[in-house]
């Protein structure tokens, strides 16, 4: 049987080397969609509504057998969407805010077939501490470049500002792309990855995933365990 295609729909280098990790192929053709909240929503409901218009959008100039990947993630501090920063001084406020402190980072995932048409979809939701950084940290991070192209103005995989000293969740997630997530929806409809995904994911990103394979073996205990 031929192996099916699978394209990720994103334009983010986090993305592509976290699917790199599942040793599958995949195309790389990323969407542009307008990435602005409705009036309202909730950070859950606008990463997964982003995910799936992501999706569709790559998936117009697609194969109709292909697969299509895509995800969005957002950072909520108490409830309120924090993006991408527009300029520096958004991405020092945002930092400022983030501060010694608790906020939430959604991360959506979408897998869509435009033949039949299935969109299967979840979000991934992480609890995030920052460390108590000085400004003259918060400056020497924004000298970098580093927060522009990241929601919340920070990157939790940079390694010289560190800024993440606690984490309720998953660490790809916060990254850009939940695997486990991910694979759960790919064995769904029998796109397993040949490898062992939370070992992989664990050992790249040297961090203590309190997912388990056998998690991901049992589908129905898996359902239960991720549905945050
Ligand atoms: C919070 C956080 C976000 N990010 C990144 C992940 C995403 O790339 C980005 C959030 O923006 P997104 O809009 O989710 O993604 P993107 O525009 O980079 O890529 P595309 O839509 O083409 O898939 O922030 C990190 O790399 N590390 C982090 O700790």
């Amino acid at each position: 049987m031929q192996k099916p295609v699978l394209i990720l729909a994103s334009n983010s280098p986090r993305r592509r080397q976290l699917l790199g990790l599942t040793g599958r192929e995949f195309l790389v053709r990323p969407s542009d969609v307008d990435e602005t909240p409705l009036p309202g929503e909730t950070p859950d409901a606008y990463v997964l509504r982003l995910a799936e218009d992501k999706a569709r959008a790559t998936a117009e100039h697609a194969p109709a057998e292909a697969w299509v990947i895509a995800s969005d993630t957002t950072v909520a501090l108490e409830g309120r969407i924090l993006g991408k920063p527009e300029d520096a001084a958004e991405a020092r406020a945002m930092l400022t805010a983030l501060r010694d402190r608790m906020h939430d980072v959604y991360t959506a995932v979408a897998l869509f077939h435009p033949a039949s048409g299935q969109m299967l979809s979840e979000v991934c939701h992480t609890g995030v501490h920052m460390r108590a950084y000085t400004d003259e940290e918060i400056e020497a991070y924004i000298a970098t470049g580093d927060p522009m192209d990241k929601a919340g103005a920070y990157g939790i995989q940079h390694a010289g500002f560190s800024c993440v000293d606690a984490l309720d969740g998953c660490y790809a997630s916060v990254m850009g792309l939940p695997l486990c997530h991910l694979e759960r929806l790919m064995r769904g409809v029998g796109l397993a990855a040949e490898v062992d995904v939370p070992e992989v994911c664990q050992r790249f990103l040297a961090y203590d995933c309190p997912v388990f394979s056998s998690i991901l073996q049992d589908s129905a205990s898996g359902r239960e365990a991720f549905s945050s």
